[in-house]
């Protein structure tokens, strides 16, 4: 049984999620929080081995459904790891993407249909959905332009055509449509200090106790 706080972190490319993330742990920690931040694909040993796999930009034979299957391997494995341990200490932990970007990316941007994104992601959580998601929100052409100017690698869905990015930020707009409980969108476009400050009273307002 968990009885932890799940926070999950969501956008299109550049938005600012790990950069967010990164302002707001010390805050949240200086509060007395127990916090566990990690990310997807990723965060343990196995994940960040297949996030090896799916991101190197010499990859290009992967098709959409391998894609799909290898995120959902390594949120499985993630999760049974490191966030489900956690959840059941009570902890908060902080996840830099989950489940919506299959649904975005897998799901509305490569073409492969939602319900079946969707059976995939209930088979590697076993129905685990987050407390709340924050949805950074950016113009795709900002966020592209952030992360190649930034100094993260640049990887295989970095440089995907900008149709598909414009895909994934209109999926992101649908997900958020249809969970508007679960989801609320931050303004990624405004100077990283606004960002910030909508981040913790978004948070705030839903957990009071952890801010
Ligand atoms: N609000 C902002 N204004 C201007 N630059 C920003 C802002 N937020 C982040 N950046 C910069 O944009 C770049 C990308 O930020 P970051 O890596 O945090 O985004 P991300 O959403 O995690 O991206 P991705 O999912 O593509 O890895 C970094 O160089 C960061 O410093
Ligand atoms: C979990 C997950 C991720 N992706 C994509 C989104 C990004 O392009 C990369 C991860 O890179 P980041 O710098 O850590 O944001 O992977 C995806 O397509 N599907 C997923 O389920």
């Amino acid at each position: 049984m968990n009885k932890g706080i799940l926070i999950t972190f969501e956008g299109p490319e550049g938005a600012g999620k790990t950069t967010i993330l990164q302002h707001i742990l010390p805050k949240l920690q200086a509060n007395g929080v127990d916090i566990v931040a990690t990310r997807e694909p990723g965060g343990i040993r196995i994940a960040e081995a297949i996030r090896e796999i799916i991101l190197a930009p010499e990859n290009t034979a992967i098709d959409g459904k391998t894609e799909l299957l290898l995120f959902a391997a390594a949120r499985r494995q993630h999760l049974n790891e490191k966030v489900l341990p956690a959840l059941s200490e009570n902890k908060l932990v902080i996840i830099d993407r989950f489940i919506d970007s299959s649904v975005a990316y897998q799901g509305y941007a490569r073409g492969i249909a939602v319900s079946d994104v969707e059976m995939i992601n209930q088979f590697a959580t076993d129905g685990l959905v987050p407390d709340l998601t924050l949805y950074f929100d950016v113009d795709t052409d900002i966020g592209l332009s952030r992360v190649m100017s930034g100094n993260r690698e640049i990887n295989r869905l970095d440089l995907e055509a900008r149709e598909m990015h414009e895909k994934v930020r209109a999926g992101y707009q649908k997900i958020a449509e249809q969970n508007p409980d679960r989801l609320i969108k931050i303004d990624a476009s405004q100077p990283i200090d606004a960002v910030i400050a909508d981040t913790l009273s978004v948070i705030s307002r839903r957990f009071p106790e952890i801010c």
